[in-house]
Formats: structure tokens, sequence, C-alpha cells
């Protein structure tokens, strides 16, 4: 037997949602340069799901189901205010409360498609509102019902703000929820499919993945990325800091990607947002401090930034709080996460994989008085 550390470059799944060729992301063959320019999330939502565009009155309907399916159970709301939500991280209130929700769903179980289906909307609607719900009621605040008529992304932020936003900032969410919402077979990804794989139910599927998105190689990179740039306050430091860190063997967060070699397309489009929102808010040294940074670990190392890199700044100067930057990205990649998991439940095969020993052999049992 041999092994690949990491599992780098194993082919472990065939799919039909998304795919990396040449550094080059496709959803469903679309290039995400063009989805990050024309789509809605709600479209990639579907596209994702049914693997084609929805028509407008598909899009339309499916705009309905997710403001219809989006209040949350009292009892999840409650709960909310049953621990120390002060020391509490929102993956961790999320992944529970993800989970809390599935109690309250009669067709939790059902494992048939179109129950699974119903499930992949209730599921899609309702993380908005515990990411926005979470938030308010750690800020003191009374929740947020969501509004009829506005966007999965106008919504999240008038359940998080209690106010509408303006069209750039939903622009923005809705940009960087386009940008997160599927790729490949990510760790995350890849987590919930080992997880429903064993036909295990679609909350346990996604519970999972929230978990694994958690970490700061994956998901929670992008609060890391922020806490090093407030770290490094000033654009001058920089690179010093940045030297430091090399010289001590420590990553840089948001650098480096396991499949992308010349560059993630993502960022630019990050970079670009990046770039116009720090102006508008006079925040402007944020985006220069990442360019410095970017810049300087292309040359060095040959690392290029991720997904992770310009969020922390986009999310930012829109004035999110750091921590909510991962349960952002996990709200986006629900949508790519049902869609795997569909896809496992399409065609499925137990995951199991198999492992080298070498560990110590031929031991002879030692009485507990003896050792
Ligand atoms: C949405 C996402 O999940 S995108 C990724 C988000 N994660 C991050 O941004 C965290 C920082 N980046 C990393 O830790 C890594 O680049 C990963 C986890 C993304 C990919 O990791 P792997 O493919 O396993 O690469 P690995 O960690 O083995 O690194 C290979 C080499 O590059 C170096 N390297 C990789 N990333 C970085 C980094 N961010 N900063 C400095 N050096 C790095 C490693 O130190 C290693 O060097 P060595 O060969 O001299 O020991
Ligand atoms: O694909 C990966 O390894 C990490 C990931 O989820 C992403 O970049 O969006």
């Amino acid at each position: 037997m041999s092994t690949t550390k990491g599992l780098e470059g194993v082919v472990a799944a065939e799919t039909k949602i998304s795919s990396i060729i040449d550094d080059q992301l496709t959803y469903v063959g679309y290039t995400i340069d063009d989805l990050a320019e024309n789509a809605s999330f709600e479209e990639v939502i579907y596209l994702l799901w049914n693997k084609r565009l929805p028509n407008k009155e598909e899009l339309t309907q499916l705009e309905k189901d997710l403001v219809e399916n989006m209040t949350l159970p009292q009892g999840v709301v409650e709960h909310f205010k049953s621990y120390d939500i002060h020391n509490v991280h929102p993956m961790a209130a999320l992944r529970t409360a993800i989970s809390l929700l599935g109690l309250y769903d009669e067709e939790a179980d059902d494992m048939s498609e179109e129950a699974n289906k119903r499930k992949a909307i209730r599921l899609q609607a309702k993380v908005a509102s515990v990411v926005a719900a979470f938030s308010r009621i750690r800020d003191g605040k009374d929740i947020v019902k969501p509004k009829e008529g506005l966007s999965y992304a106008a919504n999240f932020l008038f359940m998080l703000n209690g106010e509408e936003s303006n069209e750039l900032e939903v622009e923005a969410i809705n940009k960087a929820l386009v940008l997160h919402a599927d790729h490949e077979l990510n760790a995350s990804t890849f987590t919930s499919r080992v997880c429903v794989a064993t036909l295990s139910d679609i909350y346990s599927g996604i519970t999972a993945a929230i978990s694994a998105l958690k970490g700061p190689l994956h998901g929670g990179a992008n609060e890391a990325v922020m806490s090093m740039l407030l770290e490094i306050e000033e654009v001058d430091n920089a690179i010093p800091y940045v030297k430091e860190k090399i010289a001590n063997k420590e990553k840089i967060m948001g650098m480096g990607h396991r499949v992308y070699k010349t560059g993630d397309p993502r960022a630019k489009h990050l970079k670009k947002m990046s770039k116009e929102l720090t102006a508008l808010h006079n925040m402007e040294k944020w985006y220069e401090m990442s360019v410095k940074i970017e810049d300087y670990i292309k040359e060095e190392k040959g690392l290029p930034a991720n997904v992770d890199f310009y969020s922390a700044s986009v999310y930012h100067s829109l004035g999110i709080k750091h921590d909510l930057y991962t349960p952002i990205f996990a709200m986006s990649r629900f949508s790519g996460w049902i869609a795997h998991i569909l896809e496992q439940y399409e065609n499925n095969r137990l995951i199991r994989p198999r492992a080298e020993y070498v560990g110590p052999t031929k031991q002879a049992y030692v009485d507990i008085n003896e050792r």
C-alpha cells in the first residue's frame, strides 16, 4: 500500500457540479468570471442543484421559497439565549443550531428525493437567519424577520442590521456568495459526502461540513486574515511582519491553495471589490496592506492569494463583525454542500479508504501490575 499525505491529487469522486481545470473554476460549465459578473446567488443555487440555469418563473419561485422558509423555530432562537453567547464562536453556534434545526424538521429522516429537496430549501433559507439571529442576540437586540421581495443577500443584511442596505452593499454580498458557493472536492464538501455516503441524513452531512469549514486552514482563514491585518496595523509594517513570519516558518493566512498553483480566479473579483469598498469608506490602508502582502508572498514563495484573502478587507469595509466572516462563507457554501450531498445520494457507495499501519507489531499483552 502507498499513501498520499493529505490525499493530494487523489480523485475521490465524479461530479457534475463544479470543476477546476488549469486554474479555471466553473460551476456546471459556466466560468466563475461570467457568474460573478452576472448572476444572483439564487440563480447559482438553482444552477448547482439542478445543473441548469433557471428561467424567470423558476427563479421567482426559488426566491419566494427561500424567503418563506427563513423564519426560525422559536426553540432555536431561545437556545441562543441559553448559553454564554459572548464566549462562543459563531461557527460553533452555527454547527449546533443547524443540528438543532434537524430536530424541528419532521422530514429530517425522510430520505426520499422530494423530501431532500424540501429540506435543501429549508436549510439554505435558515442558515442566513441563524447567522443574523446569533449576531443580533449577542448584541442584545431583537431578531429581525425576513422581508418579502428582498433578495437572499439583501435579506441577510436586513436581518443582520435591522435596516435595508444600499445597492452597493447588497451587490458586494451577492458577489461574495456567488464566488464562495462551490469548489469541487474541498475539505468540507468531502466531509459532507463521506458523512452522507453512510446514508446518514442531510442535517448530519451539513453539520459535519460546517465543522470542517471552521478550521483556519479552510474557511476559518478569512477571519484569520483580518486578525493579521489588524495586528500589522499600518501599511509600512506589512513587509517586515510577513518577512518575520516566513523566517519563523509560520503561514500567512489567505495565501496558498492545494489546487491552484498560478492563482485563484476568485481572488481578483474580491480584490477589485476590496479596492472599491475600502476607498468608499476611507479604509484604503487595509487594501494597500493586502496588496503588499500578496505581491511579496507571490514573489518570495510563489504562492497565490486564495478566496479568503481579499474577502477579509471586503467584509471589514462593510462593517461586518470579524467572527461572522466564516459563517458568511458557510452560508454560501451550503448551496454547494447540498448539491454534493444530493449528488452523492443519487449514485451512492460507502466511502471507506484504507490506512497504512505504521505502528509497532508483535506486542505481547502485559498485565497491568507489571506495566
Ligand atoms: C477556502 C479555503 O479553504 S482556501 C485555503 C484557506 N487557508 C489558508 O489561507 C491558510 C494558509 N494556507 C495554507 O495553510 C496552505 O496553503 C493550504 C492549507 C491552503 C494548502 O496546503 P497544502 O497544499 O497542504 O500545502 P502545504 O501546507 O503542504 O504547503 C506547501 C509548502 O508551501 C508553504 N506554504 C503553504 N501555504 C503557505 C502560507 N500561507 N504561508 C507560508 N507558506 C505557505 C508551506 O510552508 C510548505 O513549505 P515547505 O515545502 O517549505 O514546507
Ligand atoms: O478547494 C479548497 O481546497 C478550499 C476551498 O474550499 C476553496 O478554495 O473554496
